[in-house]
Formats: structure tokens, sequence, C-alpha cells
């Protein structure tokens, strides 16, 4: 067994953002060694336009290039594009798709993490995970008339702010929209947006309803449709033609605190007789029940139910370990993903794990989390290379300094926005207070503070405040003398603190 361990190159499975970073940095600091990337896809997914906006802020784009991009830009790295089928941990050996096994002396999984349907197997039943499903989507959704969205997180919220042209129901677990991001009283500022853009718009209070009708569709350009499969960046609708069929710009139909109950296939509903719902298209209040014939009928736990086109289940995601379990004891996490700890390795000798499907499993600081994000797959595939590089010539390394606070920015509802530290107060109990500051349509500052410190912020808009609160949840400095100031739109905090 002792042979395994040291014969064989550093081998990657996985093409996408954290398993790429991580062969990056495997290529760079053992230059004269073979570094094989193994992926499943035909692309990779390359990080393009990198910035650090700040001590642990970043923003990059998101591409999807040739594996010859990669192979180019470090003539040590080998992309073998085949899926991994087994992993023998025991003797150090992965067993391809493509009948080829390889040996390696220490393995990163980067496999990352594939969308958690409310229903698996059901055509009328769509998860995003990629460029195939995002066109897949808007394939279907170029004939739809009406679609559900089951989920309140990042996919849902950007659908639902992106999609024209088609009658949307957005199903929600919570009372308020955003639940992985926001608080109820951000909630109620994005709403607010998505309410005031649309001419038409009313709020219907029926079940806390928000009908928002929106006005005939303008001219408007439509979205880029011939450049699908680039840049999957944060903008990956961006490149996607989410219009429906239909002349109206908006519809969308809230229903809160309530979940998918039973999913009817047209047929099967026909012998139900039970009616399904219309929400009012055109303002029409007779219309309560609808008359057209759906593929699919979806009852809600309200009790509800409606006829739609399909659905779509942006309901979060699920760790891809399955292939590499066989025959292996990995730890697993609670949320199924792969343990790791501080220098990111799972529970086998020489096998690590990165982004999506690992679970980190170290102590955490104060104010960081995990989130399944592509920033955080980008530190890890590049922490964990550094991990194996140290590993391999004896020694550990101390934790990455990204992981020191949680930082992602973002964009939602065509704002920007910030999410810094515990920005829901996420693990303080009730032992905390907040601090607002909004202006309707311009900005939401929320502060979540402990004992007179910073724990957490949430930014929406072009607040220009994330560096110093970056630097106020770091250095944790005590702010009880500033109170209400702190806030004060009317003093440039940033000198207090510069
Ligand atoms: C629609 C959508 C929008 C998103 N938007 C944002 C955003 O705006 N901002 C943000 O920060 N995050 C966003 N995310 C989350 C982000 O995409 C993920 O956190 C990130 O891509 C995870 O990277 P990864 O490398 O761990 O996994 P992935 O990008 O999923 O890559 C996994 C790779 O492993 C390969 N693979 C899988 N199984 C095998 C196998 N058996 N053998 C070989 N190869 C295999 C796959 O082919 C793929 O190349 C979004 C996610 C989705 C689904
Ligand atoms: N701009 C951004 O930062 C974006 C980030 N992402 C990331 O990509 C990943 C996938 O995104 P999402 O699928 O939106 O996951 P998510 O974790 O952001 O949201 C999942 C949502 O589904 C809900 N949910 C789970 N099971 C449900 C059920 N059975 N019925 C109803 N609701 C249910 C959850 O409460 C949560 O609101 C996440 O890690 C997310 O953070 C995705 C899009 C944009």
């Amino acid at each position: 067994m002792e042979a395994a361990r040291s014969v064989g190159p550093f081998v990657v499975v996985g093409g996408g953002i954290a398993g790429v970073t991580c062969a990056e940095q495997l290529a760079v600091n053992f230059p004269a060694e073979d570094i094989l990337l193994i992926t499943a896809s035909p692309v990779i997914k390359a990080v393009t336009n990198f910035k650090q906006v700040s001590k642990v802020l970043e923003e990059f784009d998101v591409e999807e290039q040739p594996s010859t991009v990669l192979e180019n830009r470090f003539p040590n790295i080998k992309v073998i594009e085949s899926a991994v089928k087994q992993l023998k941990s025991e003797e150090h050996c992965i067993f391809m798709e493509d009948g080829h096994r390889h040996v390696y002396k220490k393995l990163c999984l980067c496999a990352g993490a594939k969308p958690k349907l409310i229903c698996e197997g059901n055509p009328y039943v769509l998860g995003i995970r990629d460029t195939d499903s995002a066109q897949e989507f808007q394939k279907q959704l170029k004939k739809a008339k009406r679609i559900m969205i089951v989920g309140n997180g990042g996919i849902a919220l950007e659908l639902v702010y992106e999609i024209q042209g088609c009658e949307v129901i957005w199903a929600i677990k919570d009372k308020a929209i955003g639940n992985t991001f926001f608080d109820a009283g951000a909630a109620e500022f994005l709403t607010s947006k998505l309410m005031s853009e649309k001419s038409e718009a009313k709020i219907a209070h029926r079940r806390t309803i928000y009908t928002i009708e929106g006005a005939r569709k303008e001219s408007g350009s439509k979205a880029r449709a011939d450049n699908v499969g680039s840049a999957l960046g944060p903008d990956w609708h961006g490149g996607l033609d989410l219009k429906g069929p239909e002349e109206f710009s908006h519809s969308i139909h809230i229903e809160t605190r309530c979940e998918v109950k039973k999913i009817y296939l047209q047929e099967e509903f026909k012998i139900t007789k039970k009616k399904p719902l219309a929400f009012p298209k055109h303002q029409d209040k007779s219309v309560t029940v609808d008359k057209e014939m759906w593929p699919v009928y979806v009852e809600l736990t309200n009790g509800t139910i409606y006829g739609c086109d399909f659905l779509v289940s942006a309901t979060g995601v699920t760790p891809n370990v399955h292939p590499f379990l066989h025959g292996n004891n990995f730890d697993l996490a609670e949320d199924g993903g792969l343990k790791v700890d501080d220098q990111m390795r799972t529970s086998l000798p020489d096998v690590y794990a990165a982004g999506d499907i690992c679970t980190a499993c170290w102590q955490p600081s104060p104010v960081w989390q995990q989130m399944r994000l592509w920033t955080q797959a980008r530190q890890m595939g590049w922490y964990a290379a550094k991990c194996m590089a140290a590993a391999s010539l004896g020694h550990s390394i101390d934790m990455d300094f990204s992981f020191e606070l949680f930082a992602h920015v973002t964009k939602f509802f065509n704002y920007k926005v910030v999410l810094l530290g515990k920005y829901n107060a996420q693990g303080l109990g009730s032992d905390h207070e907040l601090m607002l500051r909004c202006t309707r349509g311009q900005e939401y500052v929320k502060v979540v503070m402990q004992n007179g410190r910073m724990m957490g912020a949430v930014l929406i808009g072009e607040t220009d405040l994330e560096e110093t609160f970056e630097n106020l949840i770091l250095n944790q400095m005590d702010l009880s003398s500033y109170g209400e100031d702190l806030l004060d739109p009317n003093i440039d905090i940033e000198d207090y603190f510069d």
C-alpha cells in the first residue's frame, strides 16, 4: 500500500470553479509535475475578470471554456473528459467511464452538487444547474404561458425578476421572499421594487398573495439569446432569453407559507373533479376558476391548485458524492457533503475535497459560514491546492484569510447586494440587535450588532459601505459609543474609522 501513496500525479475531479482553481494552483506549485484534471463535462468553468474588491470581497465572472484553453495556459495540466465511475481509495486509484484508471498521489474531489428537486423523474419539474439545464429551461419557457417556481433562494429570486411574457406563480414556504439571503424587511424592500416597476401593479391580499400585472411589454431590447453557453457568471441568466410568448412584461403571483403537496398530470387531474384556480390575468375579478387545460396541475399545501406548463424546482442543491462513496467510507455531513477539516482533507488519506461537494467541518470564524457559491468554490479550490502542496512537503498551513469573514457580492432585482458575516444573525440567538437604514427604491442597510460589535450586514443598493463594514466586522471594534451615528447618512463614517 505504501507504494500507491507516492506514485502517480496530483488528480483533481471536476471541471467547475473549484476543480479548475485547484488544478491551476497545483500546476503553479508543481510546474514540473503532471496535474490531471478529470471532468464529466465537455467544457471547464474558468474564473475571468477577477477583482479583489476589498480584503475578502471579490467579484469575477465564470466563463465556460474548452479544456485546451486551460492546457495552453498550464502545459503541465492534462484535462481528461470522462466521468469518474468509481474510487478505490485503498489503492489510490480512480476508474473512469471510458474504461481507463488513474493512480493518484493526492486527489481532490470537486464534483459539485446537483439540484435537489421536489420530485425526481417528472418531465414537468425542471432543475437548473448549468448551461445545458439553463438552455432546456429557456426552450421550455418559449412556449409556456404559465409556470410555477418553487423555492425562495438565489435561483428563484433571479428567475422571478428576469422572466417576462409568461405568468409566474411563485410558491414559497416562508412568509416573505428571498429567505436564504434576506429578512422580512429586506424582502419588503425588494418586493416594493417589483411592484413599483410594474405600472399596473396591485396586491391581492388573499392569503398574502402579491399579484403583479405588468405593463404591456414596451419595445425594449430582448436579452441576447445568441451568446448562451458563454460566461456563466453571476448574470448566468443574462445570456438567456427568458421570455415567454405572451405580450405583457410581468405577471407574478406569490403564494406564501406553502409547499407543493401534489403534482397531477392532465389526465390524472381530470378525474379528480378538483377546481384549479386562475389568477386574475386581466384584472377580471370574475376569473377565479381556470378554463384552460394545462399539462400539469400543482396542489399546494394551502389548498390552492394551479394549472401550469411546468415547474422550476429552485429548491437547493445536494452534493455530488455518489459515484465516490461506493466502497469508500467517507465521513458525510448532515447536508450530504464530504466532511473536510481545516486542511480540506476528507476522512480518507490523501483525498481532499473543495466546492459544493464538501461541507466545511472545521471550527469556523465567528463571522463565516459555508454557502454553496462561486466565491467559496474558488476560495476552497485555491486553498485545497495549497494544503495538498504543503502536505506533500510534509507540513500544514494556516487557514486562508478568505475564511475569516463571509462575504458575498451579487445582484438581485437589479440591485447590488453585499452580504457580510452573520448577515441574518445566523447562530446569534436573540442576543443581538439590528440597526436599519432604508430609502425605498434606493438602499436598504441592515447591520447586526452583538455586545457593541458588528457581526454582519446586508447592503442593498450602491451604499459604498462594504469596505468600512468589512473592516469593522474583522477588527471587532467596540462601536457602542457611536450608536445610531453608525448609520447616519449625514455622517461619513469612513472618516471615523480611516
Ligand atoms: C443557476 C445557478 C446560478 C448560480 N448563481 C450564482 C451566483 O450568482 N453567485 C454565486 O456565487 N454562486 C452561484 N451559483 C452557485 C455556484 O454555481 C456553485 O456554488 C459553484 O458553481 C460550485 O462550483 P463547483 O466547482 O463546486 O461545482 P460545479 O460548478 O457544479 O462543477 C462540478 C464539476 O464536476 C464535474 N463532475 C461531476 N460529477 C463528476 C464525475 N463523476 N466525474 C467527473 N467529473 C464530474 C461536473 O461535470 C463539473 O465540471 C449558482 C448556481 C446555479 C445552479
Ligand atoms: N446570486 C446568487 O448568489 C445566487 C446563488 N445561487 C446559489 O446556487 C445554489 C442553488 O440555488 P437555489 O436552488 O436557489 O438554492 P438556495 O439554497 O439559494 O434556495 C433553496 C430554497 O428552496 C427552499 N426549499 C427547499 N426545499 C423546498 C421544498 N421542498 N419546497 C419549497 N421550498 C423549498 C429553501 O427554503 C430555499 O428558500 C445555492 O447554493 C445558491 O446560494 C443561485 C443563484 C443565484
